[in-house]
């Protein structure tokens, strides 16, 4: 039985629904100097090097692979990064829960690597799910690239694009709350794999999945409260859904880390952790794609899913049509913005931040 919210309009009509950033800030993008001269701002002009989100498919389009690269940075989260993270996760909605059908006798799902444009090949059928039809969408597995998950909000960003509305706390946190909890509700599960560092944002988004797999290499630290600010990317509500209310308080205090290395504190926070040299991705694939690969009904597998996030209360987060926090009646949701909002660009949040910049700055300076 598929639960209420996979049949919900927002699922089975046609056309795209707005991303968040669309909603919210029609003229976003207008008003952000174009991706191409932030590119020119990077080393060479090199491809490689310019910060992006990809989404890649793969084992005949069933499991979808969102990756967070900037590797210059730790993948450290800019506010185009953020953008394109809401764009593949409107994807995603669309991929894991409309059916589809060929067009063209080639695959069923044509959406390529990195791409954030709908397909034309992919044809959501309009008015309610055909049952016979297949939707092999089984798993999201996100993850960071060059040996890293995420290193937080990219500081250097932040500070030199005082115009892009993202830059105001407010509307990041609405932002960034929409986009990691549309991705924690998506109707297949979802696992973060992580090598090497999660830190501030990075270690909250690592909460947006049902799943974490930490490489040996990986550390998992909320650093938000050294940096005078509290979650403010969502990941608070959801840390302590994860892992309790001590252990959260542990971690978001305390900075007490999760390491790959140290399995006795994983026990609550991550699901599984890789053999030495094996990386997170691998490990991930292996631990629990695998498993659920393996299973006979992709259907099945949803409705699982659903009635898990309903049973967690994934359907308080947002109104009956899937497309605005309810921040009103959320009282969890609503406290974590407002104790955001209290501290983001208050005196001590920018003080940390400037020394935290300084600080990687001086690592950087030769002796
Ligand atoms: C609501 C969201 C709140 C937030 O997310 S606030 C941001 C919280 N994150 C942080 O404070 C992380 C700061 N970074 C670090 O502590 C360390 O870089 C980290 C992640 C432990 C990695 O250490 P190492 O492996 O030794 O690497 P490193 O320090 O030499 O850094 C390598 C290059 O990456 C850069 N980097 C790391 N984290 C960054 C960030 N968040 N924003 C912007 N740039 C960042 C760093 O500046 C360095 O660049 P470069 O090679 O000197 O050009």
């Amino acid at each position: 039985m598929i639960g209420p919210r996979l049949l919900h309009p927002k699922y089975v009509t046609i056309g795209w629904r707005k991303s968040c950033s669309q909603r919210w800030m029609p003229s976003l993008k207008a008003m952000h100097p174009t991706n191409k001269a932030f590119a020119s701002s990077y080393a060479n002009n090199d491809e490689e090097q310019i910060p992006k989100v990809t989404l890649s498919f793969r084992h005949d389009n069933s499991v979808a692979i969102l990756t967070l690269c900037n590797p210059q940075r730790r993948n450290a989260l800019t506010f185009s990064m953020m953008e394109q993270l809401d764009e593949h996760v409107t994807t995603l909605e669309r991929w894991a829960t409309l059916v589809t059908v060929a067009t063209d006798g080639m695959t069923r799902c044509d959406i390529t690597n990195g791409s954030t444009d709908a397909s034309p090949n992919l044809i959501p059928i309009e008015s309610e799910i055909d049952s016979n039809a297949e939707n092999n969408s089984r798993a999201i597995i996100l993850t960071g690239a060059h040996g890293n998950f995420c290193s937080g909000l990219d500081l250097h960003d932040h500070a030199h694009s005082k115009n892009h509305p993202l830059q105001s706390g407010s509307q990041m946190n609405l932002h960034m709350t929409q986009v990691t909890n549309r991705l924690h509700c998506l109707p297949v599960p979802s696992i973060s794999a992580i090598d090497g560092h999660a830190m501030g944002g990075g270690a909250e988004l690592s909460t947006c999945t049902d799943f974490v797999v930490l490489s040996t290499s990986a550390r998992v630290q909320f650093v938000h409260v050294r940096r005078g600010a509290s979650p403010g990317w969502g990941g608070g509500r959801r840390l302590v859904k994860r892992v309790g209310r001590a252990k959260a308080l542990k971690m978001l205090l305390m900075g007490e880390c999760v390491s790959g290395q140290d399995e006795g504190r994983l026990l609550s926070f991550a699901d599984g952790v890789g053999q030495e040299g094996e990386s997170a991705l691998d490990a991930a694939m292996r631990l629990i794609v695998r498993p659920i690969l393996e299973l006979p009904c992709s259907k099945a597998i949803r409705a699982v899913k659903s009635v898990v996030s309903a049973a967690d209360g994934d359907e308080d987060v947002f109104d009956s049509q899937g497309m605005t926090i309810l921040y009103d009646t959320n009282k969890a949701l609503a406290a974590e913005r407002g104790a955001f909002l209290s501290v983001w660009g208050g005196d001590s949040n920018l003080k940390q931040i400037r020394l935290t910049k300084e600080k990687l700055t001086e690592k950087k300076a030769p002796p």
